[in-house]
């Protein structure tokens, strides 16, 4: 068996390529940082070390790694006989896999069995925008011919995988918990063999709840933490100014989860309380930049901020506390984030009904629109 993943960084090394290898899968790694790939291509293994309760080390060897960006023969034939694709390369960069999946398609034979294509970003319907950004390339006629050629399904990740420092090399250092959801039912009977991945039948329940929990926990401490002055994310949380405002963001979008996906009000306080114990991991070297970072994407009309707080507003729920950690995004001033300079200039020459439409999504006459231009108007007059 044979998997191509596409992105060798810290959630490609440190996770999907960690359980691709323990299912037994010949991994296949794609990456355009020509470093980090021509360190793959001269290693014979690599050491995904984690730290917390019950850690240990795990090994992954056995894999090849292909610069995508500069060897097209060899990516095309790696991928013509695969049988899984995945990507960890963030939600943005989807759009240029899509050429590699065309290709893959184009390359395989009719009768083989279907290439399993996987996104493993953070992002709601990640694999199906990858397969739009497939399909348009193809247009419709091929597409229906190719589109028989690969099963998409739609995952969640969760597993806190910090930066890496220099000196690591290759090793990559992880917390121990994780989990991988993919959706079972565009595989029929047969999903892929993945022992370490959970197959579920409905996916929205367990992406919804990832993203806004644990991902909107996240960047709120990123972005209070920030403005506190803090570096790292435990430090931040241990901050009590910090830790409060955070609690009141994820009561607010638990009450979501609770009322739209049927989880108990219990069983969502536990989840809440775990992921907070995960971000208080004091040996995860995580930093308030790295989970802060693309934060025009984060303040996305389907992200973990203005997802929830539209969904709670149109239902008449309390954002007071998304509002506050939204305010706090649009202070995130981080030279070397070519996002954050971007909302650094937009927060001083545009308007806040501007910015609440162009960045967030939310239109004049939505619910949450009134209460979020007030939010904004608050960054941008200061
Ligand atoms: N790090 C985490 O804790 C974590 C956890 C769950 C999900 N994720 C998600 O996984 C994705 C990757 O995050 P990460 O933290 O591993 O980021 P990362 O920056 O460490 O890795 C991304 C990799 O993608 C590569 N890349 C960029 N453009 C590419 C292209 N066109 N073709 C091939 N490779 C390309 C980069 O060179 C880099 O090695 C994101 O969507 C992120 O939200 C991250
Ligand atoms: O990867 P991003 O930029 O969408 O979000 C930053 C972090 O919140 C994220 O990488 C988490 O560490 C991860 O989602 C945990 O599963």
């Amino acid at each position: 068996m044979k998997a191509v993943h596409f992105g060798a960084g810290n959630i490609g090394r440190g996770f999907i390529g960690l359980l691709l290898h323990d299912a037994g899968y010949e991994v296949v790694f794609a990456d355009v940082n020509a470093e980090l790939i021509d360190a793959l291509a001269a290693s014979d293994h690599y050491t995904v070390h984690e730290v917390g309760d019950g850690a240990r080390d795990r090994r992954v060897d056995r894999y090849r790694a292909v610069n995508s960006q500069t060897d097209a023969a060899a990516l095309a034939a790696e991928l013509a006989d695969a049988d899984v694709l995945t990507t960890a390369v963030g939600p943005n960069i989807l759009r240029f896999i899509a050429p590699h999946v065309l290709q893959a398609l184009r390359d395989r034979a009719p009768d083989a069995a279907p290439l399993a294509v996987m996104a493993c970003e953070n992002a709601i319907d990640a694999t199906s925008l990858l397969r739009d950004e497939t399909a348009k390339l193809a247009g419709p006629d091929e597409w229906l011919e190719l589109e028989r050629r690969a099963v998409f399904a739609n995952t969640a990740v969760d597993r806190i995988v910090p930066g890496q420092p220099g000196e690591s090399g290759l090793d990559v250092t992880v917390e121990t918990f994780s989990e991988w959801a993919i959706e079972r039912p565009p595989f029929g009977d047969a999903p892929p063999p993945i022992p370490g991945a959970h197959f579920v039948d409905r996916l929205g329940p367990y992406i919804e709840r990832k993203l806004f929990t644990v991902n909107t926990g996240h960047a709120s401490t990123a972005y209070f933490g920030f403005l506190a002055g803090h570096e790292r994310i435990a430090e931040a949380l241990a901050d009590p100014s910090v830790a409060a405002r955070v609690e009141r963001v994820l009561e607010e979008t638990s009450a979501l989860i609770v009322a739209k996906h049927g989880f108990t009000a219990e069983e969502q306080a536990q989840y809440r309380a775990t992921i907070l114990g995960r971000f208080r991991n004091a040996a995860l070297p995580d930093t308030v930049e790295r989970v802060g970072r693309q934060p025009l994407r984060k303040l996305g009309r389907r992200e973990r901020f203005i997802g929830p707080a539209a969904e709670l507003a149109e239902r008449g729920l309390p954002v007071d506390g998304l509002l506050d950690a939204v305010e706090a995004a649009l202070g995130f001033d981080v030279p070397a984030d070519p996002e954050s300079v971007e909302l650094q200039q937009r927060v001083r020459t545009d308007d806040a009904e501007t910015i609440a439409r162009e960045v967030c999504g939310i239109e004049p006459g939505h619910p949450l629109h009134d209460r979020l231009v007030a939010a904004v108007t608050r960054r941008t007059a200061s």
